[in-house]
């Protein structure tokens, strides 16, 4: 595997200077012209993404104290997708997903899976939205399944209570978990079954509404390795032959590296993505390349890797210039900054 920092590439020229404000008055600018500029702001993140997260702020007030959990998260997952999400324990990955999922509501920001506006939906669609946009798998298998239900029982509760017609639920239960290949454990109640199993058997119920978006978070902490890459290549399965979007959060690099997009989260933003690609040599044997990237958000931000500022010593203010292909980083004065 590769790894390198790749720097977005700088404009080819200086950008030009800044117009007046637009006014409505004879003097100003054309219709045409207001149009023409407002064409040429960026796109909000994600602009025809399944999910789009822009500036996602999520603050909790714990004994008296602020905890801000996410400090302004961009993050757009395309339609078929399998993103894995990675970062130390408490950089914000499961306020993302509670989030997405549709539990909990961020302080400010912008967040949208599919058609649905999760900052200003009401109870009624939030309801609506968990029960046929998201399926959710959790870390912990015991608490994904009933206990007292058979698999093929637990997979069909969401749709009988979705409404759906009780033939049609036999079938895709059936369906669900041969695809999931725990077909087998059908009428096992979770205690009956491996923890691998039951993590299959949860990802089938996860699915049973058919949701557009599978957010999984620690599907395989609990697991051994062995069983870990069973639960993982059902949830590829899944996504390869279904086309359900999958965000799966992990510690697991067997997780992470096996997914053609990484993105790394870090004190509640989004840091850097690493992005995989087979490339297939002359003599016809196929290789992962991954390459990773830092992410400027919409402002122009960036954040440097640790290793970069502790290497160079970048702290406070730093120099930046522009290059002819690149945008160059070099420790500035730190005259009142240390
Ligand atoms: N309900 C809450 N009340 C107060 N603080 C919270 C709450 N939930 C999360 N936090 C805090 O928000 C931050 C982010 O937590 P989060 O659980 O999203 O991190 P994480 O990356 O999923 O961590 P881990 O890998 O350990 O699960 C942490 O500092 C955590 O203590």
């Amino acid at each position: 595997m590769t790894g390198r920092h790749a720097a977005p590439s700088a404009p080819e020229a200086p950008p030009p200077p800044p117009e007046k404000e637009p006014t409505m008055t004879t003097t100003g600018p054309t219709l045409t012209a207001l149009e023409e500029r407002a064409r040429a702001r960026p796109a909000p993140v994600g602009e025809g993404a399944l999910v789009a997260c822009e500036q996602l702020v999520r603050i909790y007030q714990s004994e008296g104290v602020e905890v801000q959990a996410l400090q302004g998260l961009d993050l757009a997952v395309a339609t078929g997708e399998l993103v894995a999400v990675v970062g130390a324990s408490g950089s914000g990955k499961s306020t993302l997903l509670a989030i997405l999922s549709g539990l909990d509501v961020p302080t400010a920001g912008r967040v949208r899976v599919g058609p649905w506006d999760l900052m200003t939906m009401t109870p009624r669609e939030r309801v609506a939205y968990r029960r046929s946009m998201v399926g959710f798998v959790w870390q912990q298998t015991a608490r994904n399944l009933v206990p007292y239900l058979s698999a093929q029982e637990n997979v069909a509760l969401p749709m009988a209570l979705a409404g759906v017609p009780r033939r049609e639920r036999r079938t895709r239960t059936a369906e669900l978990l041969d695809v999931l290949g725990v077909g087998y454990c059908a009428g096992r109640r979770p205690h009956e079954t491996s923890g691998g199993e039951q993590q299959r058997v949860a990802i089938a119920v996860a699915l049973a509404n058919r949701p557009r978006l599978l957010l999984a978070d620690e599907p395989t902490g609990e697991l051994d390795t062995a069983t870990s890459a069973d639960v993982l290549g059902a949830v590829r399965a899944v996504n390869a032959e279904l086309g359900t979007t999958v965000v799966v959060v992990t510690h697991d690099s067997a997780v992470s590296e096996h997914v053609s997009r990484t993105v790394a989260i870090r004190d509640g933003r989004t840091s850097t993505e690493v992005l995989r690609r087979t490339t297939t040599h002359d003599d016809g044997s196929e290789h992962v390349v991954a390459e990773e990237y830092a992410v400027l958000d919409r402002a122009g931000r960036v954040q440097l890797p640790r290793e970069y500022r502790d290497t160079l010593d970048l702290v406070g203010r730093v120099r930046l210039t522009l290059e002819d292909s690149h945008v160059a980083v070099r420790r500035g004065t730190t005259e009142g900054h240390r």
